[in-house]
């Protein structure tokens, strides 16, 4: 993952530039005007958190004296994956809006090959930090429902703005010290208005591919956000999104909140999208409220209810921010007080600049996964040991377990409960038949489901053998998963090719046959035409690059698991032949035998 970390130490502040990118959040006026747009007007005090291509710290603005206490998130152009235009549209985005529960910028402007973007400094800072400090197994419920209940007026604003968000998670809800809730990071954030012109001369082929329907539901088909808490259309983005994904990502958030993580997040990203890819759109209608029995008292009826609507596989059957915001879920949350956050959740967490210390001691930074590999983009060997594989399982599914707030994965063995809500991606092609477990997850006898990951034993010599023997096997089986999963890539990039030349043959015709078809594309002119032709085919080139980016990363996982596969087997070859006597019944290495 990306770090600009120490590039902005005090003493290092860059000359400022041309300031291209200044941009003041009040330009007309009022009080973000004060705000200096360089960098020797800040002192930087500390660090107090790290995103993926940006450093956040404390700072003081000088001219406003030493009680004027801001955050400037710098981010690092050069390393950042997104262009200018895509981070200078967040301080944009931000600077136009007005909302008690919107994070609004101060201002930014370019320091060296750096933007930064001077806010208010929020004291508690996110909630994903606070999760992680201080609630690793969840927020208690109703401090969940006034987190959520403001994020959700943040919404409502931001949607009534026609503005989609698109990377709503607890990274991006900030909290101050008075227990005040605001959404923040408008990195991947987009006017639904915007696309609207830009599409309007948009050809029938293309909005084909874009998706058609109202403006708030079908608009964009650039893949944002961060993967966990994606919604299906995004991820599937060639059927276009709209506001309707920011609901889903607040439903996984409210599941965030609720668990201290999102869910499938013992998973790297890459591989939970890669089974977003191979998805089958299984998803039954579910669930109704009243007529299950509440097996599980650890969350509320409510809540429960709120969570299903918010991830229902249809955005159209998702309630709008506004609808939401009415649900019983939030209503008692409506007379909770800041003071209410404040004393049972800011209370029970050390100040954001501890948590930054701690964060550095524990090399959070090396690889960027922090909260247990949930923020792990590639797959690391830190969080390697995180996911284990046992045998003969496949998962065929995910299912929403709306008892525990939970995705179940479901497997061969366990068909599906017609009365549970599934989540739209399958894994179930391909003869080797793997589950993923999360290590640290505790059994629930159901069957093998909770089993127990294989791990090396330092016992006596027998239980030392079965250890590398299941170490080894584990590992012969994640190299099945990962070959599985390049064979899904490859599926995907074939389809993506033959969408492609799908359009560029029916572009060609009508470039060809002048139109006359009706089509507000085909009506325009020539060169016109073109233009969006070419711009549509580079969008579809970057999606097939990202594609192409992923395989390299599994290939490279897959390579490093095969040399630690190697070396397993030769120490678990002499092992076993010195404790041939001892082992020769085991069944675990039989089963060893039989893989390798
Ligand atoms: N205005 C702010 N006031 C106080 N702390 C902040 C502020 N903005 C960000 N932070 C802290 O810095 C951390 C990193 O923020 P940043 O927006 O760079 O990353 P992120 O949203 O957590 O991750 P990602 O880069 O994946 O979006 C946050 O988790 C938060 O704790």
């Amino acid at each position: 993952m990306l770090r600009a970390a120490g590039l902005f130490a005090p003493a290092a502040t860059a000359a400022p530039s041309a300031m291209a990118a200044a941009n003041n959040a009040a330009s007309g006026g009022g009080d973000e005007a004060r705000y200096p747009l360089n960098a020797e007007s800040y002192r930087l005090l500390c660090k107090i958190g790290s995103g993926v291509s940006a450093v956040v710290y404390k700072a003081v603005c000088l001219p406003l004296g030493s009680s004027a206490v801001v955050a400037i998130k710098a981010i690092d152009l050069e390393r950042s994956r997104a262009d200018l235009d895509g981070v200078q549209r967040e301080a944009k985005a931000m600077a136009l809006l007005s909302h008690g529960n919107v994070l609004r910028a101060h201002c930014s402007f370019t320091v060296g090959s750096h933007l930064w973007v001077v806010m208010p400094f929020m004291g508690a800072g996110s909630l994903h930090s606070i999760l992680r400090h201080g609630f690793p197994g969840g927020l208690p419920e109703p401090c969940v429902a006034v987190v959520l209940g403001e994020t959700l007026r943040a919404l409502c604003y931001l949607h009534g703005q026609g503005r989609i968000h698109r990377d709503i998670k607890a990274g991006n809800i900030l909290v101050d010290s008075d227990g005040a809730v605001k959404l923040a990071d408008f990195g991947v954030s987009a006017s639904i208005y915007e696309t609207i012109r830009q599409h309007a001369s948009a050809s029938a082929s293309t909005a084909a591919a874009v998706g058609t329907g109202s403006s708030a539901s079908c608009c964009f088909n650039d893949v944002a956000g961060t993967p966990y808490w994606m919604a299906p259309e995004v991820i599937h983005s060639h059927v276009g999104y709209g506001i309707k994904a920011d609901i889903w990502s607040f439903g996984i958030t409210a599941l965030e909140l609720a668990h201290g993580r999102p869910p499938l997040s013992h998973l790297p990203p890459s591989k939970s999208m890669l089974m977003r890819i191979t998805s089958r759109v299984r998803f039954e209608e579910s669930v109704g409220t009243g007529n299950r029995r509440d097996k599980n008292n650890k969350f509320s009826r409510a809540f429960k209810d709120m969570v299903s609507a918010c991830l229902c596989q249809e955005p159209a059957k998702r309630p709008s921010a506004e609808k939401l915001l009415r649900h019983p879920f939030f209503k008692a949350c409506s007379r909770r007080s800041r003071d209410f956050l404040v004393r049972n959740v800011l209370a029970a967490v050390p100040s954001i600049e501890e948590r930054c210390r701690k964060d550095d001691e524990a090399g959070n930074d090396l690889c960027g996964c922090v909260g247990g590999g949930a923020r792990c983009v590639s797959p690391c060997p830190r969080h390697a040991d995180n996911v284990v594989v046992a045998k003969n399982r496949r998962i065929s599914g995910w299912n929403f377990n709306e008892d525990n707030l939970e995705f179940d994965p479901t497997t061969e063995e366990r068909p599906v409960e017609a009365e549970k809500r599934c989540l739209p991606f399958d894994f179930d092609e391909g003869d080797d038949q793997v589950e993923l477990h999360d290590s640290n997850s505790a059994g629930d006898g159901d069957g093998d489901r909770g089993r127990p990951p294989a791990q090396p034993q330092h016992g006596d010599g027998d239980d030392h053998v079965h250890g590398k023997a299941a170490e080894a096997v584990g590992l012969k089986q994640q190299q099945q998963v990962v070959t599985q999963q390049l064979m899904t890539v490859l599926q995907s990039l074939e389809m993506q090719r033959d969408m492609v030349t799908h359009v560029l043959q029916r572009t060609a015709g009508r470039l060809d046959d002048g139109g006359g078809n009706g089509d507000v594309s085909v009506t325009a002119p020539r060169e016109e035409r073109e233009e969006m032709l070419l711009g549509y085919v580079r969008q579809l080139e970057h999606r097939v690059e990202d594609l192409r980016k992923e395989v390299e990363e599994e290939m490279a996982w897959n390579a490093r698991l095969e040399k630690m596969l190697q070396e397993r087997v030769i120490i678990s070859d002499d092992d076993k032949k010195m404790n041939s006597s001892k082992t020769s019944s085991s069944a675990e290495l039989r089963a060893v035998d039989e893989n390798i």
